[in-house]
């Protein structure tokens, strides 16, 4: 299966604002020096004061998120868009550094900005995941604040974010219920799994609501039938899932985090590492099949200047070669540069 040497699983931690991400960055990397394997780590918040762990690769050394914003007259988020984009620029070094210690770790944690869809809806954060997850075998780590999902709307808008991630980066997805010192994991756990509680609990509750309001005679909310058709939706999603339940506060859960983890690397290397070998396969052949037409295009139409003589053009008279604006308003096409851009492998 890894027939490439040792590759070292990457874990992207993503979540909404406040749900954790980089206490439960600093606990993993914590944990796994107590367990004598150091982990790699890349910080990609360039707008964090105080990192609570040290990063081996810190966006903060090569890109100044306030002066982004000065100098681009930009808000806080356009300025973390601006640095995640001047970042990107540079990322085949980030690549090559990986690259280079590889072979010496066992997981990469990578932190991301605090607004989850900066990274996740931008160029920039498409990039840097498939260019990571084209490198080494990569796990989304997408982080639940658990207390504050326990409304059903909540617990949807969360579930429905980690969904399109999913089908966005075609990554296997962990879904990381944190802060359970603050409140058990298991009402979600359930919902996901008894389609049943989860409306009994729509129906106990309002929808918005964290704490049994029960108003039984009341008509079922826009909001509730909203949520019950959306968990009949997400059934497919849930059942593909993997989830745990950890504390970055007492570090509760990191064995079972790091078992969870070793079970979506086996789905990355069994559906989207063949996947990405396809894409990329398809990709070559389209490239070959361009640069193939535009000789053939280049052919014919040099062959048609032979046989029909263009009028004589003093230059030409004088034995000037064809410049490029010549060949231009000829129509022949000396252009070798077919790539779309998209460069990056997209699976
Ligand atoms: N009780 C409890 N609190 C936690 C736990 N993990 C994080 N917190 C608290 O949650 C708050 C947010 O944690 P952060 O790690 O800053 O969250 P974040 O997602 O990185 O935040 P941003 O990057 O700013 O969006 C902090 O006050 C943490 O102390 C946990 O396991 N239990």
């Amino acid at each position: 299966m890894e027939s490439e040497g040792k590759q070292p699983t990457s874990i992207i931690l993503l979540g909404m604002a406040g749900s954790g991400k980089s206490t439960v960055l600093q606990r993993l990397n914590s944990y796994l020096h107590s367990q004598k394997k150091p982990p790699y780590v890349i910080n990609l918040d360039p707008a964090v004061r105080q990192l609570n762990y040290s990063a081996n690769i810190d966006i903060r050394d090569t890109v100044d998120y306030s002066k982004v914003m000065k100098q681009y007259n930009l808000g806080p988020n356009g300025g973390i868009i601006t640095s995640l984009n001047l970042f990107t620029t540079k990322f085949d070094q980030v690549l090559g550094l990986i690259e280079k210690r590889k072979s010496e770790v066992d997981h990469i944690l990578i932190d991301t900005p605090g607004q989850i869809e900066i990274f996740t809806w931008s160029a920039s954060g498409a990039i840097i995941t498939d260019a990571i997850a084209s490198e080494v075998p990569t796990v989304i780590g997408f982080v639940v604040d658990t207390p504050r999902t326990m409304a059903p709307a909540t617990f949807m808008s969360n579930m429905l974010y980690a969904c399109s991630i999913l089908y966005k980066t075609r990554l296997p997805v962990l879904l990381i219920f944190n802060k359970t010192d603050a409140q058990d994991h298991s009402f979600a756990t359930e919902w996901m799994t008894d389609f049943e509680s989860f409306q009994a609990a729509l129906s106990n509750r309002n929808a918005t609501s964290t704490y049994n309001s029960s108003n039984l005679n009341e008509e079922p909310s826009y909001m509730n039938s909203l949520m019950n058709s959306m968990s009949l939706v997400l059934e497919e999603f849930y059942s593909n899932i993997k989830t745990v339940g950890i504390s970055a506060m007492t570090g509760a859960g990191m064995q079972e985090f790091f078992e969870a983890v070793d079970e979506c690397r086996e789905e990355y290397y069994k559906d989207y590492k063949p996947e990405l070998e396809r894409l990329r396969k398809e990709r070559q052949e389209k490239s070959e099949e361009r640069k193939k037409d535009s000789l053939n295009r280049l052919i014919k139409d040099m062959k048609t200047n032979d046989e029909e003589p263009i009028e004589s053009d003093a230059s030409e008279e004088e034995g000037e070669t064809l410049d490029a604006q010549d060949m231009k308003e000829r129509g022949i096409n000396i252009s070798n540069n077919y790539d779309d851009g998209t460069s990056w492998p997209r699976p």
